[in-house]
């Protein structure tokens, strides 16, 4: 390999030497090969490129295959709710100890999961929970930390203002939100080129903080100009040349995360068209698993549960932007339904043979949500800057499954519909 060309290798995270073979079926010397050897040389190259991920991928395909062929499952919501239940009566075990700066984070994909699989499963003792623990991390009313004495992050903050989303103001919790604490905090994240750093004193920059910046401020009513200012320039030389984005400009790989933030900071800003939405919802229709049903996150990677919301989230935003729906959501639902649902003790997962966590069930969940869903953009009905996505339930009967009557997600914000929109009317009068 040349150096440019090791150089370009090293940026793609490529660790193996790139193996390049051109197999011209149109030679005459490939044609008249008997048709088994042909397949031989087809089996040698294959052996030639193999990597620990291609095997890995076989034992998924073969584990996925076995539980699609079952009889078709339906979602187990019982089982689902005192799986998140159990998080409101008991306390963790110790080796969530690693989770200890993530628990705005906890308490958003619980109280979430709780809300999409029915309204009421979040009741007003668990809001009342939810809303006193993040006033406790942060009682000035935000930005907020991982946990009490914790540093602002931007992330924390993204995650405890969607928490406080699904509380309906209970003890008058959103009227305690510091907006504009979090507003001045938000510009002083703000970068040269456009992003946005995770936390001031010590955080990284790339789209997630762009997302969560936009998402807190769209909700509290205070994206102005300055704020946006230059960051659509930012998300542009984001997106590689294989149509998703990667983390940071023109560095990274296109990444199913960071593809989902980049893409809602773009319908936050309106600006989609701004970008090439061809190479991305061809990018994003790649993402899908031929034989395991479900989503990948990038190029030459496993199917994991978690990609059904950032690659379905993303295909429901290009699809409620007009441009049709690029994945297949009867596929995404089979294997969601058959190969991530955790049986003995509910709560949902990645892929076959994983064990539930809180982080997989909240995104498995509203990656079925978005799977039975439509969407369409109504850009003459705005809330305070924020269009609304109308979302319509799938028809039972254009579908070859039952529907599981979860609630309508809000692909941007990945909080219900409902809760967002009460939350938004709430912060009407500006700063
Ligand atoms: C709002 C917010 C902060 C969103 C974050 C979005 C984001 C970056 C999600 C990525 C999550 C994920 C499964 C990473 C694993 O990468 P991996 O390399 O271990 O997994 P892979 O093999 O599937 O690529
Ligand atoms: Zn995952």
């Amino acid at each position: 390999m040349t150096k440019i060309q090791n150089s370009i290798a090293k940026l793609l995270g490529k660790k193996r030497e790139v193996i390049e073979r051109v197999l011209n079926e149109d030679e005459e010397e490939y044609k008249s090969l008997p048709e088994q050897e042909s397949l031989h040389s087809i089996e040698e190259i294959m052996k030639e490129i193999e990597t620990e991920t291609i095997l890995d991928r076989q034992e998924v395909i073969e584990s996925c295959i076995e539980l699609l062929m079952k009889e078709p499952k339906l979602l187990l919501k019982d089982s689902h709710l005192n799986y998140l239940y159990f998080a409101f009566t008991t306390q963790f075990p110790p080796n969530l100890i690693a989770l200890d700066a993530s628990q705005p984070w906890m308490l958003y994909w619980i109280a979430n999961s709780l809300k999409v699989l029915s309204r009421e499963s979040l009741s007003e003792d668990f809001q009342r929970r939810v809303a006193r623990k993040l006033l406790e991390i942060s009682p000035e009313g935000g930005p907020f930390g991982g946990g009490i004495g914790q540093i602002p992050h931007i992330a924390g903050t993204y995650a405890a203002i969607n928490a406080l989303s699904l509380c309906n103001n209970i003890e008058g919790c959103w009227d305690k939100i510091n907006r504009k604490a979090i507003y001045e905090w938000l510009l002083k994240l703000k970068q040269a080129d456009g992003g946005f750093k995770t936390c001031l004193e010590v955080g990284e920059c790339d789209t997630r903080g762009v997302y969560c910046a936009l998402s807190v401020a769209s909700m509290l009513n205070v994206l102005t100009p300055q704020l946006c200012d230059g960051v659509l320039e930012y998300l542009i030389n984001c997106q590689t040349y294989e149509g998703g984005f990667g983390a940071t400009p023109q560095v990274d790989e296109a990444h199913g995360g960071y593809t989902f933030c980049a893409v809602a900071s773009l319908m936050i800003l309106k600006q989609l068209d701004k970008i090439n939405v061809e190479a991305l919802i061809q990018w994003c229709s790649s993402r899908q698993c031929f034989e395991e049903r479900g989503l990948n996150g990038r190029s030459n990677k496993l199917v994991d549960g978690c990609y059904s919301f950032w690659i379905g989230g993303t295909a429901a935003m290009i699809e409620a932007a007009g441009y049709g729906c690029c994945i297949d959501q009867n596929a995404l639902h089979e294997y969601i339904c058959q190969c991530c649902q955790n049986e003995q003790g509910g709560g949902l997962i990645d892929k076959p043979g994983k064990s539930p966590d809180f982080y997989h069930t909240n995104y498995v969940l509203l990656g079925l949500s978005i799977s039975e869903s439509e969407y369409s953009l109504q850009e003459d009905n705005i809330t305070n800057n924020i269009s609304t996505i109308l979302i319509r339930s799938k028809q039972n009967n254009s579908l070859s499954y039952p529907l599981s009557n979860l609630n309508s997600i809000n692909p941007v914000y990945g909080v219900p519909n409902t809760d967002l929109l009460n939350f938004v009317k709430h912060f009407n009068t500006p700063l």
